[in-house]
Order: C-alpha cells, then structure tokens, then sequence
C-alpha cells in the first residue's frame, strides 16, 4: 500500500472503531467533526483541492481489481436508476474505499472534469480535498449529503454531494456511490436515492457471489416488499447456518448473524426451508417475537437426485435394438455403444433443462458440435465454448451435463466475471478455517470440489484473474486441489467446460490470458453461432415460443409475426429472444401476438443495426486486439457504446475502459 494511503486507512479505522457512537451525530455534529479533522490535517478554506490523482497505469489495475463491482454498478444498478435521474444534469461516481474515482456516469451542468475533479483516478479523501461527500462516507462509514456551504474547501462549494458507503458480502467496506449535482435537485430524494443504488449494489454482491450454490432468504415486514432493496437478506449453506447476510438484516435484527443457526433467528428448520415453494412467501416469528414475511430462493444450481429404479437390482436393460428406436431421430450418430445410447436418453432431464435434441432444429453446424460435445461428454478432455452473450452457452451445457454419465452428480456454473475478483480465488479452492480474515469460521470445501465426479462450468473464463489462472492450471494438471491456508491436497474427478464471449487467443497474445492455462482448457473447440446467423432461427423461434407458451399459453406465431421476428439483428442473441417473447405474450394476455405487443427496444435494435454490417464488424471480433476493435466498432456504431459492447462481446464498462482512458483527463 502506498504509504500515503495510511493515514486515511487509519482515520477511517478508528472512526469505524468508534462503531455505533457517531451512528447517533446529527447532521450538523457530522459535519463540525469533519471541519475539525480538516484542521488537524492543516487545510484552509482557501486551499486548492489536492486529488493525488493517480498516474494512468495505477488506473488501470485499480479497475481491474475493481471490475466486478464496477460492472455489477453500471449492468445491474444503474439501468434502474439512469431513467430518474438523466434529466436531473447530476453525475454519479464509483469510488473505491480510498476514495480514487473509478468511473462517473452522467452529464453535470458544472464545466469540464478538469474543472470538478470528478474524473477517475482522482481522490476525493478528507486529506486532499477536505469535507466532501465522498471522503467524509468513507471516513464515517455512513451515508451523508454535504451540501455546497459545508464544504471545507470553498473551491468545492459549487456542488452538493450525496454519498453512501458500500459494504461487501464480509461487511468490509469496499467503495462508496455518490451523486453529486449543482444543487437544483430536491436533495432529500438524491440522497434517499444513493443509499438505495448502495444497498442494491450490495445486494447483488451478495446474490452473484452466493445464489449458485446456497439458499438465500429475502425478509420483510410487508409482503409487498420482499424484493424491495430494504429486504434482510441471509445466506444459509445446507445445514442452515448464516453464512452471509446484508447490513440491513443486522439492523432489523439488531444482532451479529455470523455463523448463527437459522432456527436461532426463524421459527423454521432448514429441512423446512429446503422443501418450501420459492414462489409462497412465509410468514415466520423472528427471535420469538417480530413477524416477517419471508421469500426462499433456492440455489440455482440444485443437486438434482431423482430416483431411478433402475438401480435397484432385477433390472433388465433394454436390447440395444428398442433403444435405438428412442433415439433414432435426434442422434442416429451417436449411438455407437450402449453407454451413449443411454446417456442421450432424455428421461433424466429435468423439466428446466432443454433436451439436446431440442436445442437446434436443422442447422447442420450446430447439429455437428452438439453430437461432438456430446460424445466428448465421456473423454478426459476439456470444452471450451465460443459465442456472442446470450447465444446459449449456458443452456447449452447444462443440457450436456444432463445427457452425460455424470448427471447423478453436481453441476456446478461459476461465472467468472460476477463472483468479485477478490472473492473468487477462495470460492474456486476452498479454504481452511480461519484462513484468512473474515472467512468463515468452518472454512469451506470451494466450487471445484463441489463439482467432483460431476461437471466444472467455467462461464466467462477470459475475466479470471492472472493469480487464480496459474492456481487453477495446477488443478487441471495435478488433479488435486490445494484449499487457501492449507497444505492438504484433495484428489478431484471433473468434466471441465469453459464458456467465453471473448477472442481467447486475442488475450493470450495480449498477456491477459496464460497461454498454458488457454491449452488446458481448449480440448475441444466449439464455436456457438450467434442467432442471426443461424439456418434455423425461424424454427427455433417458434420453438421458443412454444416452449414459453407452456407457462402463459398462446396461441402459435403468425406468418407475419415469424417473418418480423426473423428479420431482427438479435444482437443480444437468444437471451433477447426470450425476453421479447416473454414481454410480448404477456401483453398478448392470451390472444395471438401481434407487433404491438412488442416491447420498444425490440424496434431500436430493428431500425438501428441492418445485419449486413452487424455481421461484418463480428466476423473480425475474434482476431482483432480490443483496443483497436473498440474504437472502430463506437465509430461504426455512432458512439453507441451498448451496441458496441454487444458486437465486440464485450461488457459496456470494457468499452469505457478502452476509449475514455485514452482521452486526456
Ligand atoms: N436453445 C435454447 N432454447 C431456448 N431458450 C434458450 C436457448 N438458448 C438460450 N436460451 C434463452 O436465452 C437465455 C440466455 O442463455 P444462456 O445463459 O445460455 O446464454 P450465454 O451464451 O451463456 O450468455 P452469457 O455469455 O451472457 O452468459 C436463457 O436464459 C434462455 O432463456
């Protein structure tokens, strides 16, 4: 750590330290206490605000290291928020815990970056630039509005900032939102609403780096509310202990959850939980006396242990002639052994995993690298899988799995791109207890063990960090995992399948993906076409709309309906598919969908990108280095960095990151 850095880590320590005391200052006391350290740093009013911005590499890293809570930002909490307040001429800023701005999003009405300081990598610590949104959260730990007069520096006066501190999943605190603006906003919505994008941003910290694998419960005095951002949130591993939880169940609870037994809070048992309809709120007594509703969401990834009678003995398997007949249609070259036939049987496949044979529909290029996959399904050999986002890679595998020697075990999906980057090194291995600070007391088994004798699904492996790159070559070379603060090994079985929407090879060249770990994992290569370029995307379609219309029946697709959709880019592939479809029925309300049914964004896409030159600027993604793909691709999209991001397969802040860090500050 730099060591400049220190007195700000210790200020903030002790204010912290000072817990629930500074909980109950006033406004006005919050605000004399942070004049008063002002002093003690020997600031003047009249000072110049001294940001120490930081040089463009250190940038760099620090977004890097930041990627997952940038992103979890700018996809999954903004989009909420970027309606309300993109008339209000505010800018909202990321900071880390130190303060450096990492990203603004907005359009304030006060001058240029130069003349605010609000420009990434510059720090808006208490030290440099005196009381100020940004710096006094972080030191307090609260959330606080610091209106234009109580700035301490007068060149910071034009402004009124609202800041809330973000905590992480260990109740550490990792950064802060702040929406600053020049005052014309009715401030106490501003500032309700920075603390609402802070808890949402914590909550989805929470869900990315649990729901796979752990039952979450959501709780609230209303049952209106229970996926309101002001729900306690808890995190039960399988024998019901609290392994996580957000501020907000603290504080309704009033008490330190850690490690607790969920019987100790609710009146349930897990056994109860474990069994109960995600879809039927509860209605339980906490701690014996307060009332709540409460909402299971069960892990994404279930262990899916049907009973199957045949395991029982007596059991007369079938002549490999009847079996044939099952097969016959969808996979003619595939039964060549028995074991095969009977994998691809789809009697095993739960009802949410789509059937191979269901996931295409005649064209020929993806029949061939579904039998391929397929078969290499029994082989040691790894998967790694190619495709824009959205175009089913995930589905895709799960079928894979289901249709495998390995569906009585687990298939475990970690996606590498939401698990926070500093999270996920122990998430993959596992831990030993008590290895390292805030880790679980119990330690834990990790994601890699928890797929043994079944299936390892790497989503997004080109956003894995260089550090748990090299750990994870070792496992796939040695076999055997080696948990964090242990020396222990554990010998594991698994079927490895990597997912990614990036040019791979691009990155090794560039020195962002380990050329050994690339061969690794690219046994087996498979290019997923994206959905315009498919030979059977209007059966797919009405496939689609069939399979959807189980759940909100409708009437079959119009020829005029099959030819609109037909015609769209679908840059956003069948994920985009899905959700028009879903929008569009549900409007439909039962009658045959016509085109007003469909949603706006359905029409943008439809008007903005002709496919012609959708499909020249991808047919180059795969070869291109980023930093020359992404200026070309904002140009040739007009500055509109969502398309952009949609062609390069690459997330709106990689866009951001490869041109506005080459504009001069
Ligand atoms: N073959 C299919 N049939 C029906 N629906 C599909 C199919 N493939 C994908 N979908 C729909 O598209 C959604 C996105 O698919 P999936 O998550 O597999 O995409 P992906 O390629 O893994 O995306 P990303 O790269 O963003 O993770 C699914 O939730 C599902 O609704």
């Amino acid at each position: 750590m730099p060591e400049e850095e220190q007195p700000l880590e210790k200020m903030q320590s002790n204010a912290l330290a000072e817990g629930v005391r500074s909980i109950d200052k006033t406004h006005k006391e919050q605000i004399q206490a942070s004049w008063y350290r002002c002093e003690q740093f020997g600031l003047e009013h009249g000072s110049r605000p001294d940001f120490a911005s930081l040089p463009r590499g250190e940038l760099h890293d620090l977004l890097d290291q930041h990627r997952s809570l940038l992103e979890t930002t700018e996809n999954e909490v903004l989009p909420y928020y970027e309606n309300i307040l993109s008339n209000s001429a505010c800018m909202i800023v990321l900071a880390d815990r130190q303060g450096h701005v990492l990203n603004t999003w907005g359009q304030p009405r006060f001058g240029t970056a130069s003349e605010h300081g609000l420009v990434g990598g510059n720090q808006w610590s208490e030290i440099g630039v005196g009381t100020n949104a940004i710096g006094t959260a972080l030191i307090t730990g609260q959330a606080i509005q610091v209106g234009r007069d109580e700035h301490y520096l007068r060149a910071n006066r034009f402004m009124v900032g609202s800041a809330s501190p973000i905590y992480n999943t260990q109740n550490d605190l990792v950064g802060v939102l702040d929406i600053s603006s020049d005052a014309y906003l009715p401030q106490d919505h501003t500032f309700g609403m920075v603390k609402l994008m802070s808890l949402s941003v914590e909550n989805r910290l929470i869900f990315s780096a649990f729901q796979q694998a752990h039952f979450i419960l959501s709780f609230n005095t209303n049952v209106t509310s229970l996926d309101s951002h002001w729900s306690g949130i808890l995190v039960l591993d399988e024998n019901g202990t609290i392994v996580s939880a957000n501020r907000r169940a603290e504080v309704v609870l009033a008490r330190d959850l850690a490690l607790l037994n969920i019987r100790q809070i609710f009146d349930i048992e897990m056994r109860e939980i474990k069994h109960h309809p995600a879809s039927l709120p509860l209605k339980l007594l906490a701690l014996g006396r307060y009332q709540f509703y409460v909402k299971v969401i069960p892990p994404v990834q279930q262990i899916m242990r049907v009973p199957d009678f045949r395991q029982g003995s007596g059991y007369v398997p079938p002549t490999p002639e009847n079996n044939k007949n099952t097969m016959k249609n969808n996979f003619e070259d595939l039964s060549d052994t028995k074991q095969e036939e009977v994998d691809s049987a789809p009697h095993n496949v739960p009802p949410n995993v789509i059937p191979l044979a269901e996931l295409q529909h005649g064209d020929p290029h993806v029949e061939r690298l579904i039998k391929q996959a397929h078969k290499i399904m029994e082989k040691d050999i790894p998967i790694l899988i190619h495709g824009e986002t959205g175009a089913g890679k995930e589905i895709f595998v799960r079928s894979l799995h289901y249709h495998s020697s390995r569906r009585q075990e687990m298939l475990v999906a970690v996606n590498c791109a939401a698990i926070p980057a500093e999270l996920v090194e122990s998430e993959l291995f596992g831990y030993e207890k008590g290895a390292f600070t805030g880790a679980q007391n119990k330690g834990s088994i990790g994601l890699i063990r928890r797929a043994h004798r079944g299936t390892l699904f790497l989503d997004e492996i080109g956003e894995m960090p260089m550090a748990v790159q090299s750990r994870l070559l070792r496992v796939l070379q040695e076999r055997v995992v080696t948990p964090l603060g242990s020396t222990e090994v554990y010998p594991v079985d698994i079927k490895l399948i990597s997912a990614t929407n990036r040019a791979l090879k691009t990155e090794v060249k560039d020195g962002r993906f380990r050329q050994d770990l690339y061969y690794r994992i690219s046994g087996l290569n498979i290019e997923l076409p994206p959905l315009r370029k498919r030979h059977d995307k209007v059966k797919l379609i009405a496939y689609l709309h069939a399979r959807l219309s189980q759940e909100e029946p409708s009437p079959p697709l119009s020829d005029t309906m099959l030819a609109l959709l037909e015609k769209h880019p679908w840059p956003g592939n069948m994920r985009q598919l899905a959700h028009t479809l879903k929008v569009g029925m549900a409007m439909a309300d039962g009658d045959e969908l016509e085109e007003w049914h469909l949603p706006d964004d359905f029409f943008d896409d439809l008007m903005m990108s002709p496919p012609e030159s959708t499909e020249v600027s991808v047919d180059s993604v795969a070869t291109e280095p980023l930093e020359q793909l992404i200026p070309r691709l904002l140009s040739e999209y007009k500055g509109n960095v969502s398309q952009t991001a949609k062609a390069a397969g690459v997330s709106r802040n990689t866009v951001y990151k490869y041109t506005k860090l080459k504009t001069p500050n």
